[in-house]
């Protein structure tokens, strides 16, 4: 089964990439002219996922480089400098962005000329962008030696190929798999309170027909207990030397995939190991209130209620099976090469 590989983020001539809030009723490709709004974008998850802010990151800063009206090259870089801050403030908790934001200014320092910082941004988000799908590709392959044909897998969130480039990583394992001739059903958490399980997971393995069942997160303990889940896989936004940052909900998974002896697994690129650090140094992105208590415009909570938004939790090295890179499996303590 050869399943097609659309982009979520590319660049003709300017940055394109696919308003992720309209889906899944409408696919909406989105030009980007501004680093404002760029980083609106980001805030609203309409570019959403580590891997998809990674390249967001780099290609803000050819954005930033192509809008430029500086005569020379100092100045130019002065100005992809203030970009790079306020894209790098716009979602404190996945390294991927300020990563691709870090790598593409690199870039761009090393030309002399506007015109040379041009270019050499450009191509240093262009080669991230290839660099996403081929590692997810290999994150993929790796993975898929881990499913049996018959599978059952629980996902949360979106770790597709709506939070990549292209191909995804937890779901890049799933399709990797299926493309081996693998049958995979797969239970989708529709991952409140922005709902990227139901419209986006859900919506990906739809359109890939890849047998997909939409639960509520809370269901996922009552499956396991039930044997109905053969392994759980999951994204990343950093991987720490102790935490596994993901969206929140993921910790509860691996809590009870512990209990059920059921393998939990992470799929992640090694651009999104920060191994420097610990949890107690990672901010946890605490959003806006109102996504809890409203739903398509109806209110669903009191007015003035108190209310705990974190979009991420933390998960214990010691609760992950095995961490699936590009570089190959890892299981904890072992950790994949820097
Ligand atoms: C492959 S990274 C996907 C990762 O990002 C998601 O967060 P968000 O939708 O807020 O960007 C979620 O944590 C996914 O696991």
């Amino acid at each position: 089964m050869c399943i097609p590989e659309p982009k979520t983020i590319w660049w003709d001539e300017g940055l394109w990439l696919i308003d992720q809030t309209q889906l899944p009723l409408k696919l909406v490709p989105l030009k980007i002219e501004s680093i404002r709004q760029l980083v609106a974008a980001i805030k609203s998850l309409s570019v959403r996922g580590a891997p998809a802010l990674g390249a967001a990151g780099a290609y803000s800063i050819a954005l930033a480089a192509e809008r430029s009206h500086a005569t020379n090259a100092f100045d130019m870089i002065a100005e992809l400098e203030m970009a790079a801050d306020m894209i790098r403030n716009s979602r404190p908790t996945a390294i991927n962005l300020s990563w691709g934001v870090d790598r593409a200014l690199q870039a761009a320092r090393g030309g002399e000329s506007t015109e040379e910082i041009r270019e050499a941004a450009l191509r240093s988000a262009e080669g991230i962008a290839e660099e996403d799908i081929r590692v997810n590709r290999a994150i993929g392959k790796n993975g898929a030696k881990l499913l049996e044909d018959g599978d059952t897998i629980l996902t949360h969130c979106n770790a597709g190929r709506l939070a990549c480039v292209g191909w995804g990583t937890a779901l890049g394992v799933v399709r990797s798999a299926v493309e081996a001739g693998k049958k995979i059903e797969v239970y989708a958490c529709e991952t409140r309170p922005l709902h990227q399980g139901s419209r986006l997971t859900a919506w990906e393995l739809a359109e890939d027909k890849i047998p997909v069942t939409l639960i509520c997160e809370s269901m996922s303990g009552s499956l396991m207990r039930r044997g109905k889940i053969d392994k759980v896989i999951v994204g990343a936004d950093r991987i720490t030397r102790d935490v596994v940052f993901n969206k929140i909900g993921t910790y509860n998974h691996a809590v009870l995939a512990k209990h059920h002896k059921i393998p939990f697994y992470v799929a992640a690129p090694l651009s999104t190991f920060d191994r420097i650090y610990g949890e107690e140094d990672i901010t946890i992105e605490e959003r806006d209130p109102e996504e809890i208590c409203t739903l398509a415009g109806v209110r669903l909570a009191p007015l003035g209620i108190n209310v705990y938004n974190p979009a991420f939790d933390a998960t214990p090295l010691e609760l992950v099976s095995a961490l699936i890179t590009e570089k190959g499996v890892f299981r904890p303590p072992l950790m994949p090469p820097v």
